[in-house]
C-alpha cells in the first residue's frame, strides 16, 4: 500500500483512505478570515525558553526538512499564550511551494505565503509524545509564515546552509548549538485555534499558535529549500516541493486573536 505523500496517487485528497481522522471535524490547516476572528483579551503572551544545546540533528525524510531536539526533559519549553503548563520542543520543520506564490498551509484572508515553519511541542503531563497525541491539549505547534522579500532574515541561513548535506531522502547531519527562537519575528501577535497535524495520522491534538508577522526570506533562500529532493540518493531525481496540505473545513471552530 502506497505510503502517504503529496502526489496525486497518495496526496491529501486520499489520506483518509488509510488515516480516517483526516476527515475529522477539527482538521488543520485552515483559512483564517480576519473578519471572523475573535479578539480575546484574556489571551496572555507566549514565551519560549529554548536551550541551544538541545538541538541534535537535521534530516531530510523525503517529505520535509526537520530539525530534531532532545525532549527527554524540560530543556526547551514553550509556555503561556493559550497554553497551560510548559510544552517541550520536539522538532521543527517546514512546508513550501514550487513557487514563491504558494507553499504555506494556513492562509490569511486568501493570502498564501511561500513557506510555513512549524515548531512542534508536546505536553509532558501526558507522559510521553505518543500519550500526548491522544489528548486534545497534547501538542502545541507555533507556525511562522515565510514571505519572500529583500531584507531576508539572516537567522534562516543556518538551516539553509545545512541543506547541502541533506539533499536526498534519509540524509541526516548533526545540527547543534541552535536556538530556534532567533527565527521568531519581532511581534508576538498570534492567532490560536484547536486543530490537528497537517499530515497523517492527522490526530486532533494540537493547539495552533500562528504568528501574525511573517519572517522574510530571499528568493535564493527559497530556491535553496526547493533544491531538496524527495528521492533517495540512488533514485531518479524528484524535487521536494509542494509538501503542504490545503485548508480544511473550519466546522464552526472559533479562531481567537491575541491582538485587536
Ligand atoms: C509526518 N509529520 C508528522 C510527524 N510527527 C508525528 C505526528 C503524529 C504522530 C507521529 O507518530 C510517530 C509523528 S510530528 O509530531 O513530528 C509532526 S508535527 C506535524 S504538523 N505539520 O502538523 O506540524 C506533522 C508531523
Ligand atoms: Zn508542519
Amino acid at each position: 500500500q502506497s505510503v502517504w505523500g503529496y502526489d496525486s496517487d497518495n496526496g491529501p485528497e486520499r489520506w483518509h483512505e488509510n488515516y480516517p481522522l483526516a476527515k475529522g471535524d477539527k482538521q488543520s490547516p485552515i483559512e483564517i478570515n480576519s473578519k471572523e476572528v475573535q479578539h480575546d483579551s484574556s489571551l496572555s503572551s507566549w514565551h519560549a525558553s529554548y536551550d541551544p544545546g538541545a538541538a541534535k540533528t537535521i534530516l531530510n525524510n523525503g517529505r520535509t526538512c526537520r530539525v530534531v531536539f532532545d525532549d527527554t526533559f524540560d530543556r526547551s519549553v514553550l509556555r503561556g499564550g493559550p497554553l497551560s503548563g510548559a510544552y517541550r520542543l520536539r522538532q521543527l520543520h517546514l512546508h513550501w511551494g514550487s513557487s514563491d506564490q504558494h507553499g504555506s498551509e494556513h492562509a490569511i484572508d486568501g493570502v498564501k505565503y511561500a513557506a510555513e515553519l512549524h515548531m512542534v511541542h508536546w505536553n509532558p503531563k501526558h507522559g510521553n509524545f505518543a500519550g500526548a497525541l491522544k489528548q486534545p491539549d497534547g501538542v502545541a505547534v507555533v507556525g511562522i509564515f515565510l514571505k519572500v522579500g529583500n531584507t531576508p532574515k539572516p537567522e534562516m541561513k543556518r538551516i539553509l546552509e545545512e541543506i547541502e548535506n541533506i539533499k536526498t531522502k534519509g540524509k541526516e547531519a548533526p545540527f547543534q548549538h541552535f536556538d530556534p527562537s532567533i527565527l521568531f519575528p519581532k511581534s508576538r501577535d498570534y492567532w490560536t485555534y484547536h486543530g490537528s497535524f497537517t499530515t497523517p495520522p492527522c490526530e486532533e491534538c494540537i493547539t495552533w499558535i500562528l504568528l501574525r508577522e511573517p519572517i522574510e526570506v530571499s528568493s535564493d533562500q527559497m530556491a535553496k529549500l526547493r533544491s531538496l529532493s524527495k528521492n533517495a540518493e540512488n533514485e531518479p531525481m524528484s524535487p521536494l516541493v509542494d509538501n503542504w496540505r490545503p485548508p480544511q473545513p473550519l466546522k464552526g471552530r472559533i479562531v481567537r486573536a491575541s491582538f485587536k
